[in-house]
């Protein structure tokens, strides 16, 4: 059984290696952005003819979020129309494709848990194209699992955490948003949740939520990852309005994860666990 896994290097894509390779499942075919581009359609068409594949992963995005402010085609066309390729290429060869979307997509403006059924109103370019993408796939094919998680962070590639660790090793004080609320995830908890989807054949197609259990804003985060990483640096709690970004964020982004877990037979860490986890595996690279 073949498993092609778009945007292979970056940093969910490093996780699920990560994770197939624990549990030394076979199969898995690893593209980066010059091996699977998903906006050639000629190579896409080449590759599915070549490895017929049972499940194609979907880890490529755009996920600059200020930048996209300013590069909105170019976030379109990666997070909407390669999301569309994918889903054609999939629905003609009969593949089940597993799609990575973002809490991101909606605006969050009421401290709600959210469902997948609640509207999402996307507060920028990033969220509007993710989304953009989410129902693209959903009109044109009927064996996918669009999984929308939050606040994704582990030991590879660019994330929050690493960051910060960075960043506290510099500075004595760091300054950071209080009222941004959401849920952190660690991707490799994610990864496992992918291969969980693959390895029991699951066929509980659709829309899914999920992050690791437990809330919290950027900035009790930011205190938790210098507690476990050893770090005295000093954290200042900032309002949005004393941080400026060129692309708004949801204050609160917390999404119910009921549907997933009931669906999949799951139970999810709370994100405390999995930062120890992750740290730990930083400490160790
Ligand atoms: N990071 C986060 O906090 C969150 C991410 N998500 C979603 O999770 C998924 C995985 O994110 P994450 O691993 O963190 O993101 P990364 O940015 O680490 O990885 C995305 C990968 O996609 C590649 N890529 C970009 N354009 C193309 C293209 N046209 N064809 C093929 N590959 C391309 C990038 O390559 P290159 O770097 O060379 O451009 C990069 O390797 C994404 O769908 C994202 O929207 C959801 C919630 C939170
Ligand atoms: C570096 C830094 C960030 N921040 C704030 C800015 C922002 O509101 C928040 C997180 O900043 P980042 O730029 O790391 O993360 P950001 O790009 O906003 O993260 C988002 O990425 C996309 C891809 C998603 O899909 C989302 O779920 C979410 O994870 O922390 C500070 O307050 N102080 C700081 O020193």
């Amino acid at each position: 059984m073949n498993i092609l896994v778009f945007g292979g290097v970056g940093q969910l894509g490093q996780c699920i290696q990560k994770i197939a390779e624990q549990k030394s499942i076979q199969g898995f075919i690893y593209l980066d952005e010059k091996q699977g581009n998903i906006l050639d359609t000629d190579l896409l068409k080449s590759l599915f003819q070549e490895f017929q594949p049972a499940y194609v992963i979907n880890c490529a995005a755009y996920t600059a979020v200020d930048k996209a402010e300013d590069e909105v085609d170019l976030a379109r066309k990666v997070n909407k129309e390669g999301a569309a390729n994918l889903a054609k290429f999939c629905d003609e060869f009969d593949a089940t494709l597993i799609h990575i979307s973002t809490d991101f997509v909606f605006e969050g403006n009421v401290p709600q848990l959210l469902t997948e059924t609640d509207e999402a109103v996307p507060v920028g370019i990033y969220g509007l194209t993710k989304l953009e993408g989410e129902e693209e796939i959903a009109k044109l094919t009927d064996k996918y699992f669009t999984l929308r998680t939050s606040w994704l962070y582990s030991e590879f590639a660019n994330n929050f955490v690493k960051t910060m660790i960075r960043l506290g090793k510099e500075r004595t004080e760091l300054g950071v948003i209080v009222d941004q609320v959401g849920s952190p995830t660690y991707a490799v908890d994610l990864a496992s949740v992918i291969l969980h989807i693959i390895e029991t054949k699951s066929t509980a197609y659709g829309l899914y939520h999920y992050s690791n259990e437990g809330v919290t804003s950027w900035y009790d985060f930011a205190v938790a990852i210098f507690e476990l990483a050893g770090l005295s640096t000093h954290v200042k709690p900032l309002k949005t309005t004393e941080y400026p970004t060129k692309a708004r964020r949801p204050a609160f982004s917390v999404m119910d994860k009921a549907k997933i877990k009931a669906d999949l037979s799951i139970t999810i860490p709370h994100w405390r666990e999995s930062l120890k986890q992750c740290i730990k595996a930083i400490e160790l690279l």
